[in-house]
């Protein structure tokens, strides 16, 4: 019944205007799914390679198309391994992981509508749909997202004390129009960046301030705690040459860094941190790890890129306790649930991720409640993000 029959490819727009790779994938039975890929702009140097849209549409009808023909979509190891196949590279350099995790996408969508279940059921099984990620929100941002903003790429909303998804959703969009009203308080004016964040030209200090006013009013008015975390994209910050973390005119070596980013987690009590050294220093991660682990996430983004070998060099020297999940970052959803899986298994949490650059694609939000996910990173306004919050939203609603 899910026997492939067709896959089409084509270009579409992602959110940063870029053109990004859709795929609609057809079964025998009239079943349909369509993907379509994210694209990062604060990529991580081990992360699968993500070719021109064209020509990863030109080569992945070219090798994939024709050995994906007959494969049951509802097989999703077989779609995945026929892909991995053709590509026939680790990091998917041949055909494109932007043509292949959109394929991957389809394929699940197109089996759990042949199914008739919904998406995270078909992945994650029937007990799924009863845990719900907690959302990370990014309110305030800079770095690679925006320009003349802060060095910390992301300050993250995080509403852990929500009792529902929903309320959670809600109450990051508060803390986002909060921060709006602090900084025109404070006269600064903001543009957005990339995932929708303020982008203000402040310093990293003000922000903490800024960030922090804001949480405060929105925890008063809700009546739940809500804490916040930062990506720090610390590999962006990370100048090999000088072996320094460069804020500006401002530069901290290693060790100033693990200390600077062990002093955030107090004096903020922040509930989550990712990246916050170089993606090729295991060692000092788990340095801060040590340090500051018993009290907060410190996450791998760019350091694990979602590699199931990378995660496992990291469980080995404890260089972490908690992974982020990108499957574009790794090309397949089975890879991304291998991360999952072996980082559940070593007491990790797992956060499920956007890019930077997305579209209207909500594999994501079903990603999140199939592998009972803690979190999930996705923004916090504008069309590509509120369409994986709202898609989250609707499946504790039971309405997908
Ligand atoms: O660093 C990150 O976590 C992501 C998403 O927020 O950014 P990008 O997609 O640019 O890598
Ligand atoms: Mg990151």
């Amino acid at each position: 019944m899910t026997r492939i029959t067709g896959i089409s490819l084509r270009r579409v727009l992602d959110s940063r205007g870029n053109p990004t790779v859709e795929a609609d994938v057809l079964t025998e039975s009239g079943g349909f799914g369509r993907g379509a890929a994210p694209s990062g702009a604060s990529t991580g140097e081990y992360e699968a390679i993500e070719l021109p849209a064209n020509e990863s549409i030109a080569k992945a009808r070219e090798h994939a198309v024709p050995r994906l023909e007959g494969v049951y979509a509802g097989d999703q190891r077989a779609v995945d391994n026929a892909l991995r196949a053709a590509d026939g590279t680790d990091d998917f350099s041949a055909i494109g992981a932007n043509s292949a995790v959109a394929i991957s996408m389809a394929a699940a969508k197109a089996a759990a509508d042949v199914l008739g279940a919904p998406l995270y059921q078909h992945l994650g099984g029937a007990f799924r749909g009863e845990n719900f990620p907690i959302p990370l929100g990014n309110v305030v941002g800079g770095g690679e997202h925006a320009k003349e903003a802060t060095h910390i790429q992301e300050f993250l909303a995080a509403p852990v004390g929500a009792p529902s998804v929903s309320e959670a959703v809600f109450a990051n969009a508060a803390v986002h129009a909060a921060v709006a009203d602090v900084l025109d308080e404070r006269g600064v004016p903001a543009a957005k960046g990339d995932e929708g964040a303020w982008a203000p030209p402040i310093s990293d200090a003000e922000a903490f301030e800024v960030v922090e006013e804001a949480v405060d009013r929105v925890e008063e008015e809700v009546g739940f705690e809500i804490r916040f975390g930062l990506d720090m994209a610390a590999a962006e910050l990370y100048d090999d040459d000088r072996e320094a973390y460069v804020y500006g005119d401002e530069a901290k070596s290693t060790d100033e860094q693990v200390e600077y980013v062990a002093g955030l987690v107090d004096e903020y009590d922040l509930a989550y941190v990712e990246d916050p050294l170089d993606e090729n220093d295991y060692e000092a991660f788990a340095e801060l790890t040590d340090r500051v682990g018993d009290r907060t996430l410190i996450c791998g983004d760019d350091l694990f890129v979602t590699n199931v070998e990378r995660l496992r060099e990291g469980i080995d020297v404890g260089a972490a306790n908690s992974i982020l999940i990108k499957p574009n970052q790794i090309g397949t959803l089975s890879d991304a649930f291998d991360a999952v899986e072996l980082a559940s298994r070593n007491g990790y949490e797992t956060v499920i991720s956007h890019r930077s650059g997305e579209t209207e694609d909500t594999t994501i939000a079903h990603l999140a409640v199939a592998t009972d996910a803690g979190f999930i990173k996705t923004g916090t306004v504008g069309g590509e993000r509120t369409a994986k919050l709202n898609e989250l939203v609707r499946i504790a609603d039971d309405a997908v």
